[in-house]
């Protein structure tokens, strides 16, 4: 089976994705390294050099083309789901699971953690969190086509997997 981890930025999915996988002897992809590994470049290098545009195209076709094993549990990037046919692609594929956490709580983990995040540089405190809630509302949409739906607070990779298997 094929597990996609979807949600914003910080809500745990490389984090999540890499303990699950290794829970379930599954093998781990996470797409934005998959993606810098291809390129040779970060993700924020790629932004600056190419675009967000021609990043979304990228991100499409880096998730086309790894999907070629049977037991995944795939990390994708906080923007995939709301691009192309990626969404309906996915749940045509296997199981997509939507991490859910509030503004405030993605924004106080994306605080430190932002240099790697073209989309969230230069912003701070009130203005992230604003930024955040926005973008997230924009986006909430596509994440809720998840077939999954979980509470990213407190979210262990155990109770992921029981949640997904219904144990
Ligand atoms: N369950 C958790 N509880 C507390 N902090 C967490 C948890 N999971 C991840 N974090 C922290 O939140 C930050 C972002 O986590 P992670 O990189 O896994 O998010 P992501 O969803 O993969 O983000 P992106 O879309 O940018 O790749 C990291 O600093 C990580 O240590
Ligand atoms: O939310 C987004 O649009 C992004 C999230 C990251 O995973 C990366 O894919 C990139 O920084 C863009
Ligand atoms: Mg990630």
């Amino acid at each position: 089976m094929k597990i996609f981890l979807i949600g914003f930025m910080g809500c745990g999915k490389t984090t999540l994705g890499r303990k699950l996988a290794s829970r379930l002897s599954y093998d781990f992809i996470d797409l934005d390294q998959v993606l810098e590994t291809q390129e040779g470049i970060t993700i924020a290098q790629y932004f600056a050099t190419y675009g967000e545009e021609r990043f979304r195209t990228k991100e499409s076709e880096v998730l086309k083309s790894v999907i070629t094993g049977d037991d995944q549990v795939i990390s994708t990037g906080g923007g995939l789901p709301c691009f192309f046919d990626n969404i309906n692609w996915m749940k045509a594929n296997g199981k997509v699971v939507y991490i859910n956490l509030p503004p405030a709580a993605l924004a106080s983990r994306l605080e430190n953690a932002k240099e790697e995040r073209p989309l969230l540089q230069g912003k701070h405190g009130n203005e992230l969190v604003k930024f955040i809630a926005e973008k997230l509302a924009e986006r909430e949409p596509f994440y809720l086509q998840a077939n999954i739906v979980a509470d990213g607070l407190s979210l262990t990779a155990e109770r992921l997997q029981s949640i997904i298997f219904k144990q």
